[in-house]
C-alpha cells in the first residue's frame, strides 16, 4: 500500500522542553490512523507539524496529498448558515463542494440552520465538511469526538467510515479507546517524545504477550487475578480454590484491553 504520509526523525521543542525526540512512523493511503499518547504527549504537536501549522526542528516530513484539517476547536459567524459556510469555503479553495462527502456528514440536512442553532455533534460535522471543501486526499481529525453524546459519537464515526469508503485517508488523535478500537485500521502510541507502539490493536494485544485477566466465580463472589501465563498458573490458582473448599463456578479469561496495554506503553512500562 502506498503511504499518503512518511515522517522520519521529527524533532520539536518548545524552549528548553522537548516534545518529539525523533518521531518515525508513516500513514498508509485509504486507512484510519490514530495517534494516542497521554495528555502533553505530543499528538497536537505533531499534527501541526505534519499540517504545516508549525514550525519544527529537524527531520523530514512527506505528505502525498491535499490536506484537510478538522482543529480541535473553531468557530463561525452566529447566524452563517451551514451550507453557505461550506459554500464559502469552497469558493475560498476555488472547488466545488464534494456532494458524496457532504452526504456522507449529513450536511444537506443542516443546510439552512444557522451556525448558533447547530449542535455541538452537527457543529463538529460541519467544520468536518469545511475541512472536505479542499477535496482533501487526507483528513486531519483532533479529538473528533470528544464531548458529543452516545448517538453523536456513533453517527460521526459512521460518517468516519463512510470518508474512508470514498477513499480518503484519515489521520486522527483520541483519547478515547473504545473509538479508536471500534475505527481504526492501526494505531501509533506516543511516549517519552518517540513513536513506542505502532500497528493494529490485535499486533498490540499480541505484541504485550502473554497476559491475561482472569475471572474467578465461586459462590462467595468473584476475584480477578492477572496471569504471565495461562498454563500453569490458572492450573495452580484453581488448585488453591479447591484446597479451600472452594466450587469455582464460572472463569472468564481475556487477554487485557487497548486500555491496558495503552496505559503501559504510553507511560513507558
Ligand atoms: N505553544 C506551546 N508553547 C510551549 N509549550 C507547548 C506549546 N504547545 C504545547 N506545548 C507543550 O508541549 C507538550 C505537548 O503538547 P501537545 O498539545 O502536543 O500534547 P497532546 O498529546 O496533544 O496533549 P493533550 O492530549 O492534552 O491534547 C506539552 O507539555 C505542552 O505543554
Amino acid at each position: 500500500m502506498n503511504e499518503a504520509i512518511n515522517i522520519s526523525s521529527l524533532t520539536k521543542s518548545y524552549g528548553t522542553h522537548t516534545v518529539l525526540k525523533g518521531l518515525d512512523f508513516c500513514v498508509r493511503q485509504g486507512e484510519i490512523f490514530a495517534l494516542l499518547g497521554i495528555n502533553g504527549a505530543g499528538k497536537t504537536t505533531s499534527l501541526e507539524c505534519i499540517e504545516g501549522l508549525r514550525n519544527y526542528d529537524s527531520g523530514s516530513i512527506t505528505i502525498n496529498g491535499i490536506m484537510g484539517i478538522q482543529l480541535q476547536s473553531a468557530s463561525l459567524p452566529k447566524y452563517m448558515k451551514a451550507l453557505e459556510a461550506v459554500k464559502l469555503f469552497a469558493k475560498w479553495n476555488k472547488t466545488s463542494p464534494d456532494r458524496a462527502a457532504l452526504e456522507a456528514l449529513g450536511i444537506y440536512e443542516l443546510a439552512k440552520k444557522s451556525y448558533y442553532q447547530l449542535s455541538t455533534g452537527q457543529k463538529r460535522r460541519l467544520h468536518l465538511a469545511l475541512a472536505l471543501t479542499r477535496n482533501p486526499d487526507i483528513l486531519f481529525l483532533d479529538e473528533p469526538t470528544a464531548g458529543l453524546d452516545v448517538e453523536g459519537q456513533i453517527s460521526l464515526h459512521e460518517q468516519i467510515r463512510q470518508l474512508k469508503a470514498i477513499g480518503k485517508t484519515i489521520i486522527l488523535a483520541s483519547h478515547d479507546m473504545a473509538e479508536v478500537e471500534k475505527l481504526c485500521d492501526r494505531i501509533a502510541i506516543l511516549s517519552g517524545g518517540k513513536i513506542a507502539f505502532i500497528g493494529t490493536v490485535e499486533q498490540l494485544g499480541e505484541a504485550m504477550g502473554k497476559h491475561y485477566n482472569i475471572t474467578i466465580q465461586t459462590e462467595n463472589g468473584a476475584e480477578r487475578y492477572e496471569l504471565e501465563n495461562i498454563g500453569d498458573s490458572l492450573l495452580s490458582l484453581l488448585m488453591q480454590y479447591r484446597a479451600k473448599g472452594e466450587t469455582v463456578t464460572d472463569i472468564q479469561i481475556d487477554r487485557g484491553s487497548l486500555e491496558q496495554h495503552f496505559i503501559k506503553i504510553a507511560k513507558g512500562d
